[in-house]
């Protein structure tokens, strides 16, 4: 199977966790796009979407999605949204699309975060992946420089990048991420920081991985 079609598969796989009558947490990513898609085969069944992107949102109103403003609501049961890496523990590296901010701010409205990814995301020790921090922009060379004195990272401003609250995104390279809620703790700590895209207090408790076999289903 292609990777794309792994998308679809997880896609299709994530309605099973659709609590009906609810309102819905939605990620953003091509692995999104693909559930987005397949939720709108149950649209008359959920009372609407809470998005985290300014593309997710275009996408389920494009499908007749009803989007809520995440001010009007207290809880949601689910938040499924895709990840840039996963680890064993359902700790994961997410902003490849930029909308890391957006997207922890609905998982954290959300009872359980399931993750919708192919087998390529998952890895032993996160870090591969360039880590995306969101930062203020006047803050951008001080968190470059602290990422280099601190742990060693390589940081350069993703070019042309602009996020959907006016900031810009630092991507970091050569990290080993062994401890993500600690690194998690740290970096947010930083002036001009908004958040960085380690998902360690909002960890995947569900991780529908697909895979040539089929959806395997991780549980965290
Ligand atoms: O964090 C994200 C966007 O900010 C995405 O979830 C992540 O980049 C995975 O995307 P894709 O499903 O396209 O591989």
């Amino acid at each position: 199977m292609t990777q794309d079609e792994l998308k679809a598969l997880v896609g299709q796989a994530a309605l099973a966790y659709v609590v009906p009558g609810s309102i819905v947490g939605v990620g953003t990513g091509s692995t999104v796009n693909c559930f987005i898609d397949a939720l709108a085969t149950m649209k008359d069944q959920i009372a609407g979407a809470v998005s985290s992107s300014i593309k997710s949102t275009e996408r389920l109103k494009a499908h007749g999605i009803p989007v809520l403003d995440s001010n009007e609501v207290t809880a949601i049961p689910v938040y499924i949204d895709g990840a840039d890496e996963i680890d064993h523990h359902g700790y994961m590296v997410k902003g490849g699309g930029a909308a890391l901010t957006r997207e922890k701010i609905v998982a954290d409205l959300a009872e359980r975060f399931i993750c919708i990814a192919d087998e390529s995301k998952l890895v032993d020790v996160m870090g591969a992946f360039p880590l995306p921090v969101e930062v203020i922009p006047m803050a951008a060379s001080q968190v470059i420089r602290r990422f280099a004195s601190q742990y060693g990272g390589q940081a350069s401003i993703r070019a042309g990048v602009t996020t959907d609250n006016g900031n810009v995104i630092v991507d970091v390279r050569g990290l080993q991420i062994s401890d993500p809620l600690a690194m998690e703790n740290e970096v947010n700590q930083w002036p001009g920081v908004v958040t960085v895209g380690i998902f360690g207090h909002h960890k995947a408790r569900v991780c529908l991985l697909g895979t040539s076999q089929g959806v395997r289903t991780l549980n965290f």
